[in-house]
Order: structure tokens, then sequence, then C-alpha cells
């Protein structure tokens, strides 16, 4: 850093106001963080549904682009790091792309109002390439803003804090941390409440725009409440391109190192050394610190790699319990929140009590080595997760191999049947009864007999891998196969049809259609609690209600004196039991893995700051994010493409990796020398002062430039 400008920080610095020994300018910083991370979360939040449910994509696609835009978000913070630190400064950077940020988040809000192309008011947007157009604008936009200032953000706090403010330096990053988390929790638990009110012009919908609005709201708050602090930050200068001059560098020490690669030459200390010939020592030993910290960072996206599965796997077997508290209901996805509660509670735990006890002991209990200890804690996580998991498999129903195929017997006929079924002992199936559970046959094609008059035998061609019912109705020779689902339902809802054994048509509330005699609907899904349908032919109705848990699946047989009996000889025949293993048994794996977060992603945040030199601080705070980006790359390609035959197994081999790249980045860590950047560039500035060689260098580079320049003028003419 040339020395006129390193004054101007200096004195910059000393000026800043203090409060309680800390920088008052950090209040604004975590303010906006705070709105900024509740923006992002917020909009999360309903991203997939509104995916889902409003442009209609199925569940792969809505799944994919989420995860996708997830990865996105985090390579960004390449792009950002190297704006702030070669060209505009952390400070214009985040104002700039904050702002590309809350068009971003406006745009997404506009294009989910659905009247804006509703021409014919029917309620459904007509004309969904504009909608898919938009949000993947703001989506980028989005993507470009939030990653872009995220690095900046958290080191340019750090900037507001003097030399010896070092204690208070620490706190901040877990204050940071804190506000990450009470933004993301805030909003993880208000946004899908606006998305389930109801708004529009013409016809009253779902109100995405309300969910996506507060959001976009908060990240203008967020941009407005760092504008006004501007006048108490402290702003480090960029320097010039500095990423430009780092590849140039690095170029060089490789051409340099290849060129001279013959044993006549003397071994340098380090492969960095062989730019000493055209580059400055301080900026040699600045990309010698960087790359030393990247280095380490090779194995930890396996971190972010189980931790990211949060949200996929765990909320999935979160869809295999009960949320059943007593006094309240907690659905699947709302299991999430329990990690930035136990954030709130376990930072100040970590920071005031276990840390501090750790070091009264007289351990010493250096950052690398929290990073581990948080990595194992993770591990440990999934060991949880694989126990719960073994324990929900007992409780599942015995689905179909793929060479496999189930078949139920439904009986609507007036009176009861014996049937008899390939290698099994004849059933007794009783009028408006089923048989007691799926058989489960290793052959498709199978013959059953019946021992109506006269006798039926019907050939049937079984689906392989699937759950199917024969429905024998009142008229049996009639009789025909309905498929089945054959997992349980998604977000721990309940799949229930109806079989329609009364003599005419029939509406049902919920069901597509209306039902014929005789026929079987397809699934509708249910919320958990108390639902009522209302049947109806038209002339008479009566109203059918039942309480459903967590991922059931029921028939529910219409008899033929449905109207005469108010509904109350409706028969459910139970195809799937509800869910019997409780959510609280999650608890413990979130407790684990949010242990292992403090541990890991609050002390590499700190990390990342902290061996970072002056000029580099954002691109470090963007390699560290990096990590991450990969990590949800990594959830993309292994996770989803390469599913083991069972669950807990997949768990317990994340977590035996997670063991084993623990122990590869404790060797790595072991091998680390904590540095002080700043005391090393005082030094390297210092021994310059002095270097005969450094101005002569210096005239060489330039002189190189020049003629550089030169010779592309003449090509162009
Ligand atoms: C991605 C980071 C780890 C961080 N997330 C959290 O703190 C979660 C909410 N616990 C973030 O910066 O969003």
């Amino acid at each position: 850093m040339p020395d006129s400008k390193m004054d101007e920080t200096k004195k910059k610095k000393k000026k800043t106001a203090e409060c309680c020994g800390y920088p008052i300018s950090i209040f604004f910083i975590v303010v906006n963080e705070f709105c900024e991370r509740f923006s992002y979360y917020g909009m999360r939040a309903v991203l997939v549904l509104y995916f889902r449910y409003f442009l209609l994509w199925d569940d792969d696609l809505a799944t994919s682009i989420y995860h996708a835009f997830v990865a996105l978000c985090y390579l960004t913070p390449i792009l950002g790091a190297i704006i702030a630190d070669s060209w505009l400064g952390k400070f214009k950077t985040i104002i700039y792309l904050s702002i590309v940020y809350a068009v971003g988040q406006v745009v997404m809000a506009v294009s989910t109002i659905h009247d804006i192309t509703d021409a014919n008011r029917d309620g459904t947007p007509d004309n969904f390439t504009l909608h898919i157009a938009l949000s993947m604008l703001g989506l980028v936009l989005i993507a470009l803003g939030t990653g872009g200032i995220k690095p900046c953000v958290a080191a340019f706090g750090g900037d507001q804090f003097q030399e010896h403010q070092s204690r208070q330096l620490n706190t901040f990053f877990s204050v940071f941390y804190l506000c990450i988390n009470a933004g993301s929790l805030l909003s993880t638990l208000i946004t899908p409440v606006l998305r389930a009110q109801e708004c529009g012009i013409h016809t009253q919908q779902q109100c995405y725009p309300l969910a996506f609005g507060v959001p976009a709201a908060l990240m203008v708050v967020s941009l407005v409440v760092f504008i006004a602090g501007s006048g108490m930050y402290t702003k480090t200068a960029p320097e010039g391109n500095i990423m430009g001059s780092v590849c140039k560098c690095i170029w060089f020490a490789l051409n340099n190192r290849f060129r001279h690669r013959s044993d006549i030459y003397p071994k340098r200390e380090h492969w960095m050394d062989w730019a000493e010939e055209k580059y400055d020592k301080l900026l040699i030993a600045q990309i010698k610190m960087v790359l030393k910290v990247l280095f380490l960072y090779i194995p930890l996206p396996m971190f972010w790699t189980l931790f990211d599965q949060k949200g996929s796997r765990w909320t999935l077997q979160a869809t295999t319990m009960t949320g059943d508290f007593g006094g309240f209901v907690l659905q699947p996805d709302q299991m999430q929140t329990v990690n930035p509660i136990l954030i709130l509670t376990l930072v100040p735990i970590m920071d005031r009590i276990i840390f501090p006890l750790i070091k009264k002991c007289g351990l010493n209990f250096s950052p690398l080595k929290r990073m581990t200890v948080g990595m194992l804690f993770a591990a440990t996580a999934f060991i949880a997760a694989a126990l719960v998991q073994m324990e929900i498999d007992k409780t599942l129903p015995n689905f179909p191999s793929s060479s496999e195929s189930q078949l139920k017997v439904v009986n609507m006929h007036s009176e009861s049947l014996i049937v008899t079924v390939p290698s099994q002992e004849p059933l007794l199936i009783g009028s408006f009864e089923s048989s007691p559970d799926y058989i489960t046959f290793d052959q498709q094609d199978i013959r059953l007999a019946f021992n109506t008059t006269p006798e039926i035998n019907k050939d049937l061609s079984l689906i392989k891998g699937s759950r199917q019912t024969l429905i024998i109705p009142s008229e049996p020779a009639e009789m025909y196969l309905k498929e089945d689902i054959k997992s349980k339902p998604k977000e721990g809802k309940n799949a229930v049809r109806f079989v329609n054994g009364w003599t005419a048509y029939l509406n049902i509330t919920n069901l597509e259609s209306s039902l014929q005699p005789s026929e079987t609907s397809n699934y509708t899904l249910v919320s958990q609690g108390m639902r009522k349908f209302t049947l109806t032919d038209g002339i008479q109705s009566c109203e059918f209600s039942r309480k459903f848990g967590f991922g059931s699946s029921y028939t529910f047989l219409i008899p033929s004196d449905l109207f005469s009996t108010d509904c109350e000889s409706i028969k459910e025949i139970e195809d799937m039991q509800p869910n019997s293993v409780h959510m609280a048994l999650q608890i413990p794996q979130y407790f684990l893995i949010t242990t292992g977060e403090v541990m890991f992603s609050v002390t590499g945040l700190q990390f990342s700051y902290s061996q970072a030199p002056k000029n580099m601080k954002s691109v470090l705070q963007a390699g560290w994010l990096c990590t991450n980006a990969v990590g949800n790359i990594i959830v993309l390609i292994v996770a989803e493409l390469g599913k083991l035959p069972k669950q807990w197994a997949e768990y317990v081999l994340f977590a035996s990796l997670l063991v084993a790249v623990s122990i590869i980045f404790s060797i790595m860590a072991y091998f680390y020398t904590y540095i002080d950047p700043a005391e090393i560039e005082a030094e390297i500035l210092k021994q310059q002062e002095t270097d005969p060689d450094k101005k002569k260098k210096k005239e060489t580079l330039e002189m190189e430039e020049k003629e550089n320049e030169q010779e592309i003028k003449q090509t162009k003419i």
C-alpha cells in the first residue's frame, strides 16, 4: 500500500466515535445486515412455493432452480470482492450492489402480481412467460446483490475497528452472526404467514406480492440505514486493480519457476518468490498470505454439504414425523427455524461462558481447532439424524421394491367375497371392507378368483414397484385397478380419496371433478387438523369431518345409504398410518449441527478477516463464502443424484466423509502458522524503504507496462 494512503487511513481511523469501546458506525452495519438477511431469507422461504404453485412448475424443476439460485448467491461474492478491493472500495460497492439487490427484490415482487396479466380475471396469469422472465431477472439481480455485498459488509464492519480493539472485533463478528440469524428467524416465520393471506385486484389469491414485497421493503430500509451511517465510517480506499496484479504476479512466478527449472538455479523458499525479479515484496507476501488461507479452505465445503441438508433431507425427514406438540402444531418446514433460534442462544453462551472457561483451563482452543471441532459436531449431528431415521423406518409401511408389486382389494359389493390369491390363503373380504393389508407379489401377472355366481376369474397385470387397489364395485364383473401412492405424502400432508358407492354422481369439496357412481377419485392432499368434506348430488348434501395427523393416506368408501345416515356411514380404509415418531426427536441433531455452526462458521468468518492482508479482506471473505457455494453444489450433485437405498446409511456416509475431511483439515491446520498481516506488511514496507533494488524494480515494471501499452496501440493501428 502506498505510504501516503496508509497515513490517510490511519488519520481517518483516529477520528471514529466510540461507545462502550465499540465504534458507533458498526451499529449501522449490524442493523443493515439484519434487514438484508431478513430480506434474503424471507424471499427464500416462499420461493419454492412460488415456483410450484404460482408458476406451476413441477417439484423437480422448482427445487433445482431454487438450489441453483442459492449456489449463485454464494458464487457472486467473488465478483463483489473484486469490485470492492480493486475498484470502488467496500463502501461504494455495498451501496451500488444494494441498489441492484433492492431493484431485484422489487422486480421479483412485481412478477408475483397475477393481476398484471390476468386479462380474463380467472385468478391465474394469462402470460406465464412474462412472470417467469420477470422473476428470473429479479433472482439474477438479487443473487448479484446479496452475494456481491456479502463479503464487503463483514469486512467493512471489521475495518471500523482500530488495532487496540481486537477483543471488540471478535465480539463484533459474533453480534454480526446473531443479526444474520435474527433476520433469518423473523423472516422465515413472517413471510409464510404473509403468503397465506389473500389479496388481488380482480380476484383474491395467495398473497405472494406481500410475501415478496415485505422483503423488498426491508432491503430498501437496509440501504437507507447503511447510507445514514455514511459520515461515521472508516473507509479504506481501493488500491487499483489488485486482482489483476495478483493474477499477473502469480502467472509471472509460475512462468519464471518453469524457465528456471534446471537444478543449476538455487532453490527459493516459496514458489511465489520466483516473482521477486519483477514484483514488489509486499504484493508477493500478501499473495502468499491469501494462498495459504485459500489452500486451508479446500476441505471446508464438506461442512456446508452436511449443513445445507437441513433444508432438504432433514425437512423431508420431518415430513415423515408428527409435529403435534399438544398446544401447537409444527409443520415440517418450520422445524428449520430451530437453527436460528439455537444460534441466538448458543452464540452468547459460547462467547461468554464456554470459550472463556476453556481459556481458563489453560487450553489453547485456537480458531482452526474450533473449526475442526465444529466439523466433528456436524458429523455427530448426522449420526443423530441416522438414529432418528432408523426409528422412523420401523414405523414406515413396507413399500414395494422396484421389482415387487403390491395389491389391496376393496369390496364395494353388497355381499362378502372370498378371493383366491396366488400363494396365499383365500381372503374373506366383508361388504364395504378391504383386505387387511397390501399383498406383495414378486410377479406382475396374477390371476384372482372370486366366489361370485357365476365365479369370476380375473387376470391382472400389476405395475412393478407400485401399490394398487382392486376396486370391486356393486357389479363385481366391472372391477378395476386404481394406482395408490407408494411413498409418504409430501410436506407431512395426508392423501385422501373416495370410492363412490352412491347411485348418482357426487360433488365433494377439494376434489377436482365430480365422481361418477362406482368411480374412485384421485388423491387429494389435506393438511393436518380437523378437515370437513361436503358431499352433494345436487339435490341432497351432508358433511363429513375427520381429524388428520401427519403423513397418512385413506380411502373413504361412500355407501348407498349415504344421505339417510347423514354421511355417518362413510367407511375409512387406512392405506398408510399417520406418522408416529415425534419431530422433537430432531432437536438433538439440530442442536449438534448448530453447535458445529457456531464453532465453524462464526470462527471462520473471524479467521478470514484476521488472516487477510488489508487490501484483500473482501477477497478472502469471498473465498470463505465460496466454500459454502461449493458445498451447495455438492448437495445438488451427490445428495440429489446418488441416493443410497437406505436414508440412514446416507446420513452415516456423510458423517464419515466429514470425519475424514476434518482429520485432513486438522493436519493442514497443524502446519498453519497464524499471522498478523498488518505487522508483516509494516515490516516489509520498512525494509523496502531502505532497499536500493526497490526503485529499480519499480522502474523496470513501469517501463514494461509502457512497452505493453505501446505494443497494444501499434497492434490497433
Ligand atoms: C450462510 C451463513 C452460514 C449464514 N447463515 C446462517 O447463519 C444460518 C441462518 N444459521 C448467512 O450468512 O446467512
